[in-house]
């Protein structure tokens, strides 16, 4: 039996992927050959030696210390894109809150509660309502940082909107650019899009070039009066700056998904239970996508959206397969296949790929391999990592 730990509300339909003649899911295993998990912080925990993978059902991986464990030959996964239409959703309805007085709007109303007199009532409303008034959409400009699957669908609905929209994303990948509306201007640097921009909306990861990035300096770069959307990472921004440009007036409105004590605090942010990819559909998505790819691997060693090995994936043949994950160097493949060679195994078909430092393999031979085969697979120097499969 396999055994899956799981940490947090993973969707039903999801977990009903794995088979239950084969696969055990439960919360507290104490050997799981995986962990599948949402936003469960790892870093400071103890992983148990069983652990060959670990599937995170969505996007950010920030709550996973990956490079300590690629070493180990730990595959992390992700699901990309199977919840950005959610959080697309959710930057629509802050791109509203942020232009229109609809909460503080809904809370005078609701102040009104006591007003039993219906005439009185209608002057009320009728008079709240000049407090209250806003800005269209349509016309502004939206500068979207990061284009990937959540940036780049934003980008394309806030065409569809008559926004004008600039984008900023150094590390485009041509997957993603193909995905983006050629009406998408491209922004050089940060700060230029920042100056350019009515609205910005965040949807980079949280990693060392991008956490802090909306710090002073970038609002300062800013246009007065902005709205800064974050349901990226709360990392992004800075608190302290933030604050201070929505007490100048340099920020107009701060949508963010992240709350921390001292935005709460200080009460002029609007502030989300990190809800961005908390739909129906969006969980769904994401636990079916991190099961499937999960028992890909653990079954065949296949490798597929992985945030730290190459993307690795072969046909069953008749034979048995090894998979072995290896540092990025010559000879070490070329080792393994004289060792094979030298043993008279026959291989019947193989894969290789790389990726930064580190290589992985799938190989399918003619005969079982055995314990012994298996030590001297992984006694080979460089190889981090064998498993029969
Ligand atoms: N609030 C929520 O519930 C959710 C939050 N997220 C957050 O949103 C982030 C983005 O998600 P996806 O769009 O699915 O990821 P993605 O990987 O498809 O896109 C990220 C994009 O950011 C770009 N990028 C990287 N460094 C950059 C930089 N310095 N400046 C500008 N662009 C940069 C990348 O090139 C990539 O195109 C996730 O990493 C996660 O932190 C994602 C899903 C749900
Ligand atoms: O996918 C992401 O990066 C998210 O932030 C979503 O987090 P969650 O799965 O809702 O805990």
């Amino acid at each position: 039996m396999k055994k899956i730990r799981t940490y947090n509300n993973i969707a039903a339909v999801g977990l009903a992927k794995f088979p239950t003649d084969r696969y055990l899911v439960d919360a507290s295993s104490e050997t799981p050959d995986a962990l599948l998990l949402r936003s469960h912080k790892l870093h400071n925990e103890e992983l148990p030696s069983s652990v060959l993978a670990i599937a995170r059902a969505g996007a950010g991986v920030n709550n996973i210390p990956v490079s300590q464990y690629t070493p180990k030959g730990i595959v992390v996964f992700n699901t990309p894109g199977a919840n950005a239409n959610a959080v697309k959703e959710l930057v629509l309805a802050s791109l509203l809150l942020g232009s229109r007085g609809i909460t503080d709007s809904m809370s005078y109303v609701a102040s009104l509660a006591d007003e039993k007199d219906a005439i009185e009532l209608h002057k009320k409303v009728e008079a709240g309502k000049k407090k209250y008034g806003g800005s269209e959409l349509t016309g502004k400009t939206l500068g979207v940082v990061g284009l990937g699957a959540i940036g780049a669908k934003i980008a394309n609905l806030a065409i569809d909107l008559g926004m004008k929209v600039i984008g900023y994303d150094p590390a485009l990948s041509v997957e993603a650019a193909w995905q983006l509306s050629s009406q998408v201007n491209r922004a050089e640097n940060l700060n230029s899009l920042l100056a350019r921009s009515d609205y910005v909306t965040l949807h980079v990861p949280a990693i060392k070039p991008t956490i802090g990035m909306m710090n002073e300096e970038a609002f300062s770069a800013a246009k007065d009066g902005m709205v800064l959307i974050n349901l990226a990472r709360g990392e992004l921004v800075e608190e302290e700056a933030v604050i201070n440009a929505l007490d100048s007036g340099k920020l107009a409105a701060h949508l963010s998904d992240f709350p921390s004590e001292g935005l709460i605090a200080h009460g002029k942010s609007t502030l989300f239970p990190h809800l961005g990819a908390s739909t129906v559909e969006a969980e769904e998505n994401c636990a079916v996508m991190a099961a499937k790819q999960l028992i890909d691997f653990l079954d065949n060693g296949n490798i597929i959206n992985s945030v730290n090995f190459p993307a690795v994936s072969m046909e069953r043949t008749t034979g048995y397969r090894l998979t072995f994950a290896n540092d990025n160097i010559p000879k070490v493949l070329g080792t393994v296949l004289n060792l094979l060679a030298d043993l008279n195994i026959n291989v019947l078909d193989m894969v290789n790929k790389s990726r930064d430092d580190i290589a992985y393999t799938i190989v399918d031979i003619e005969q079982e391999p055995t314990a012994a085969l298996l030590e001297k697979l992984s006694s080979v120097e460089h190889v981090f990592h064998v498993r029969s499969v």
